[in-house]
């Protein structure tokens, strides 16, 4: 029989993709899911491709530093914990699957008072705030391959990677560009920064795209929500070839994207760097500095060492462009990159995620926590 599962993903692209990713998945077998969803404009602008789903828009904020952004965390909390009642109370889950994030804590803290199995998943290589604070209520946590939580029992424990959404697969390059207009040969670079775009590569580009197009190179940038101006530039290259630079703000075709590219320059995040491993595109990663405990360049460096890209720190954003022009020159270094992402796609795993969350949702609720919530006593012998 079908279960019922709530996913909370809401807050960033990274959270909401791999719900997105899960929900379709759990769907096709047969169970019902909700999507819980922040009122961020990120959000209402990446759901709009999947209007089969069931979408629930809570209220929330972001952890911040300073007293006010402290104070306005808390507010949202609350305010989070209120919604994430009425949505427990309204969907009654058999399980809840949070991706971290702000939005989960409400909903979480609440699911599991009421015993409902939690399931959490963590996309980076260091976990976040949301995961560290909601691990001890956890039935599952996914992990990435060889990241370490403390204090959490090894039996919790799955590796099974990042859950891709199923429209990114490989794709001829020559369909996808015919897909986006783009023109059918040569050598693409793509640009973008995440869910949110990043202004510091939207910036390298609006500064070096005369010089990549002189090289040879065509650009399509993905410049984030409200991030500078969209439209179409064209060049002669040094061969006297035309050369195109397309820049737009958010895009509904990541999938067609990254299966158009040769090579890609992006930020760090899980998502991202899953999407390109699937598409099998080699990158160079500019991880966000400022990202909480620098968790963009520990997935940069990890993607590195198993040979899926080059990384460069921000700090040295100068060296970007030589960077490209001698991978572009170096088609045998591109292709040694291909053969590696093959391999590490083999890490993602997301059908079997799947089917160990419907193990989770058939094993049922949290006896002990359920009896408390349902003021049952304990069968004899048997301590609460
Ligand atoms: C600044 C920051 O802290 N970012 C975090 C955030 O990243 P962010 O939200 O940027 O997430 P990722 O790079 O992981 O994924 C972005 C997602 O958005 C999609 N997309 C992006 C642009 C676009 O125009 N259209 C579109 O659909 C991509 O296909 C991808 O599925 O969550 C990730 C997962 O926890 C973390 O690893 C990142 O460090």
């Amino acid at each position: 029989m079908g279960k019922k599962f709530l996913i909370v993903c809401g807050g960033t692209g990274g959270h909401l993709s791999p719900g997105i990713a899960v929900a379709e998945e759990l769907l096709s077998r047969g169970h019902q899911c909700a999507l819980v969803i922040s009122n961020k404009q990120v959000d209402s602008r990446l759901v709009q491709r999947y209007q089969h789903l069931d979408f629930v828009k809570v209220p929330g904020v972001a952890f911040g530093k300073s007293p006010a952004e402290i104070a306005r965390f808390f507010l949202g909390f609350f305010r989070g914990l209120l919604a994430g009642s009425g949505i427990i109370r309204r969907e009654k889950p058999d399980v809840v699957l949070a991706f971290g994030g702000f939005l989960s804590l409400g909903i979480v803290l609440f699911a599991s008072l009421g015993g409902i199995p939690i399931a959490l998943h963590e996309a980076n290589r260091k976990a976040g705030r949301a995961v560290r604070l909601l691990k001890r209520f956890a039935t599952r946590i996914y992990l990435p391959t060889g990241v370490r939580l403390s204090r959490v029992s090894v039996g919790t424990v799955r590796y099974y990677g990042y859950p891709v959404r199923k429209e990114f697969r490989r794709t001829p390059r020559r369909w996808a560009r015919e897909k986006l207009g783009l023109p059918r040969d040569g050598f693409l670079l793509v640009v973008f920064g995440g869910s949110q775009g990043a202004s510091a590569l939207n910036g390298w580009v609006d500064s070096h795209c005369k010089e990549v197009l002189s090289e040879g190179m065509d650009i399509y940038c993905v410049r984030g929500l409200g991030k500078g101006a969209e439209g179409v530039l064209e060049e002669i290259d040094s061969r006297g070839q035309t050369r195109r630079y397309e820049s737009v703000g958010f895009c509904d075709s990541m999938h067609l994207v990254l299966s158009a590219a040769d090579l890609a320059i992006s930020r760090a995040g899980a998502g991202s760097i899953a999407e390109m491993a699937r598409c099998v595109i080699p990158s160079v990663l500019i991880p966000f500095p400022y990202a909480s405990d620098n968790h963009q360049m520990e997935n940069a460096r990890y993607f590195e060492a198993q040979g899926g890209c080059i990384v460069l720190d921000q700090a040295y954003l100068e060296n970007l462009f030589d960077e490209v022009v001698s991978i572009y020159r170096n088609p045998d270094f591109l292709d040694r990159m291909r053969e590696n992402l093959i391999m590490i796609e083999d890490a993602n795993r997301k059908e079997d995620l799947v089917a160990d969350l419907e193990q989770v949702a058939a094993d049922g609720p949290n006896q002990s926590w359920w009896r408390f919530w349902q003021k049952k006593p304990a069968p004899e012998g048997e301590a609460l």
